[in-house]
């Protein structure tokens, strides 16, 4: 494990929350990415080596839908840098935490993700992130 690749902070508006941290860290996003296998809309914040992705919802069913009937706006998970997810799964398996997928998904920002479920990680929704560039190495 590399690197907070990124902090996911669940919106009920994208635009107004873009507008608001665009203003919090002093610059704009990066990029806006429709996952709509999640059922996302995202926008992206460079912070140095780690980023910041707003998510919005795009329909009911929606996991950011789901977790902003229960809870406010705020952070959402935690996505962690790999170098190799396959071998970081088997591993993280064996060690007993509970993976949310058996093989890994095309997330946004060019990643191949895995999540992991927040009853073996603390609370704490986990998701893995490997550059789909190394993947194709
Ligand atoms: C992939 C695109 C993008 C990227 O970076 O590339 C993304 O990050 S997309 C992000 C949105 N997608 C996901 O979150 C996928 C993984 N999440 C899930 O599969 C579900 O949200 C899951 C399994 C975490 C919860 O779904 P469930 O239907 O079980 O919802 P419940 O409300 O019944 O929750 C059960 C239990 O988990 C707690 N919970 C739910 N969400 C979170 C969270 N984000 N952080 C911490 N805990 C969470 C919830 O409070 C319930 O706990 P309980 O004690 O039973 O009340
Ligand atoms: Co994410």
């Amino acid at each position: 494990m590399r690197k907070i690749e990124h902090l996911g902070i669940a919106v009920k508006n994208l635009e107004t929350s873009k507008e608001l941290f665009s203003r919090l860290l002093g610059k704009d996003s990066y990029k806006e990415e429709q996952v709509g296998a999640e059922g996302v809309q995202t926008a992206f914040f460079l912070l140095g080596e780690t980023k910041i992705e707003l998510l919005e919802a795009l329909s009911a069913d929606s996991p950011i839908a789901k977790f902003l009937e229960k809870k406010n706006e705020g952070l959402h998970h935690i996505a962690i840098a790999v170098d190799d997810i396959y071998s970081e799964m088997d591993r993280l398996k064996k060690e007993g935490f509970e993976l949310l997928n058996d093989l890994p998904k095309k997330g946004a920002d060019d990643k191949l993700v895995v999540f992991l479920h927040p009853r073996s990680t603390n609370g704490v929704l986990v998701e893995l992130c490997q550059d789909l560039e190394t993947e194709k190495e």
